[in-house]
């Protein structure tokens, strides 16, 4: 089955229960006097799940990765919202879609705006198992639960 052939429904549920969830982020004012070597605002990344629908104000700083490998600037267009693919739906097609890997740069030098996010994390349904729907198994099957709970692990540390 190819990506393109997957039942309708193939990606909306799988069982009861998921782990959507909203995150709202401030970004404080930058002074430059206190600023480390290297540092940004939000480092580089991939999001965990299925997409992520992101609402950004319009100071801008956002960049993505491009399939070369570059970063490039995302700025906030009005009324929109940026659609990112996470890691399980780039398992889930098998490649297809690619998660996109992005991070937040400072502002400009003098510019003390702050900057405001609304980031919505779609998640697969806990029970649901991730294999390639392509049946390729490029990446072994996982239930969604797993997979979250084991990058939160890395990503926060084990308690
Ligand atoms: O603040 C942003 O624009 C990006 C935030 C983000 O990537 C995240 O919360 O995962
Ligand atoms: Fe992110």
């Amino acid at each position: 089955m190819s990506l393109f052939s997957v039942p309708q429904n193939w990606f909306v549920t799988q069982g009861e229960g998921n782990c959507t969830s909203l995150r709202a982020l401030y970004y404080p004012p930058v002074k430059r006097e206190t600023v480390k070597e290297d540092q940004i605002r939000c480092g580089e990344h991939s999001d965990y799940g299925s997409i992520t629908l992101l609402f950004q104000s319009h100071e801008g700083g956002l960049q993505v990765m491009n399939r070369k490998g570059e970063f490039i600037s995302a700025p906030s267009i009005p009324g929109t919202v940026l659609v990112n693919i996470a890691d399980l739906m780039q398992r889930w097609t098998s490649d297809v879609f690619v998660s996109a890997v992005h991070r937040v740069l400072l502002p400009p030098e003098g510019d003390l705006r702050t900057r405001q996010s609304l980031t919505f994390f779609v998640q697969p349904d806990n029970d649901a198992k991730i294999s390639c729907c392509d049946g390729s198994n490029k990446y072994p099957p996982v239930r969604s639960w797993d997979y979250l709970q084991s990058r939160f692990n890395d990503t926060y540390g084990r308690t």
